[in-house]
């Protein structure tokens, strides 16, 4: 048995002890002797031996210094698997997964990261075909939510795939426990978004404008997101056939593909500047 570092909690490291949900995250993941895995923060390997005994090829990116080596040294006889010391927020996915074939992103994600960490592959050019993640049960929920509750991480989830929680998670399952309870989510990844929009940055600047005020109706959030005036913001309303009285956390994701179409048609020169979710 390695000897590892006391846990960092700054690198949000809370390390998955039950072993059954080990074999939920395995079962919900549909492994196949052909897969190829990723895993991002393998932390001391409670994910990482199961999978490298299921998976064809196994890639681990794990950002602690300590814990990075003693995976390297313990695994170091198996050739399929293979240790990459990086931040997966900032990782070059071309250079861990061959252009064109097929991956699958399994996690217990650190939480403070779980967010830019999901994004950037559901939002890369070579996106995994299926993700299982562990997070915090909230942002699960939020991610999952149905029109009525929905939210800019709902639309930017469900734009590239399909959730849907696996299991809820106590703390108990963790050391040192987290203070909240998680969740696995499963992420069936599209092989294209949802939506035919031409250009994702665009698509999430109207979003994030609907969101400017969620407790508003949409026509003011889109007045005051788009600094359009009232007259104008329900046109397009109308344009999409939305009533403007709706609450943004109502707006479907097909809702938002028909503003989405309305605003180009009437501002098709306004978009250059959008900046999508990366700034968030
Ligand atoms: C919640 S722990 C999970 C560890 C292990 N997979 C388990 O289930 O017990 C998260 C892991 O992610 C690592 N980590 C934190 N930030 C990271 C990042 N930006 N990129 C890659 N790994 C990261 C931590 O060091 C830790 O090992």
């Amino acid at each position: 048995m390695p000897q590892y570092s006391p846990a960092k909690k700054s690198l949000g490291q809370n390390f998955l002890v039950d072993r059954r949900i080990v074999t939920r995250i395995i079962a919900a993941a549909e492994l196949t002797p052909e897969d190829t895995v990723l895993e991002v923060g393998p932390g001391r390997g409670t994910l990482t031996r199961p999978l490298a005994e299921y998976a064809a090829s196994l890639t681990a990116i794990e950002l602690d210094d300590d814990l990075a080596a003693a995976l390297t040294t313990e695994f170091a006889s198996e050739p399929h698997v293979r240790v990459i010391h990086a931040d997966a927020r900032e990782i070059d996915i071309s250079t861990i997964a061959p252009p064109h074939a097929p991956y699958k992103l399994i996690a217990n994600l650190p939480y403070y990261a779980a967010q830019p960490i999901v994004r950037r592959f559901l939002e890369a050019e070579h996106k995994p075909t299926l993700m299982v993640i562990m997070l915090q049960r909230e942002v699960a929920r939020t991610m999952t939510a149905a029109p009525g509750d929905m939210s800019l991480l709902s639309v930017a989830t469900q734009l590239y795939g399909k959730p849907r929680i696996v299991t809820s998670v106590p703390p108990r399952a963790f050391r040192p426990a987290p203070k909240v309870t998680s969740a696995v989510v499963r992420i069936d990844v599209f092989p294209r978004p949802a939506l035919p929009i031409d250009s994702i940055d665009a698509f999430f600047t109207l979003v994030r404008a609907g969101f400017s005020a969620p407790r508003k109706q949409i026509h003011n959030c889109l007045q005051q997101g788009l600094s359009i005036p009232r007259i104008d913001a329900e046109a397009l309303l109308s344009d999409a056939d939305i009533d403007a009285r709706r609450r943004p956390q109502t707006l479907s994701l097909v809702d938002w593909g028909s503003l989405y179409a309305a605003w180009r048609l009437r501002y098709p020169d306004t978009h250059a500047d959008a900046e999508g979710l990366r700034e968030n």
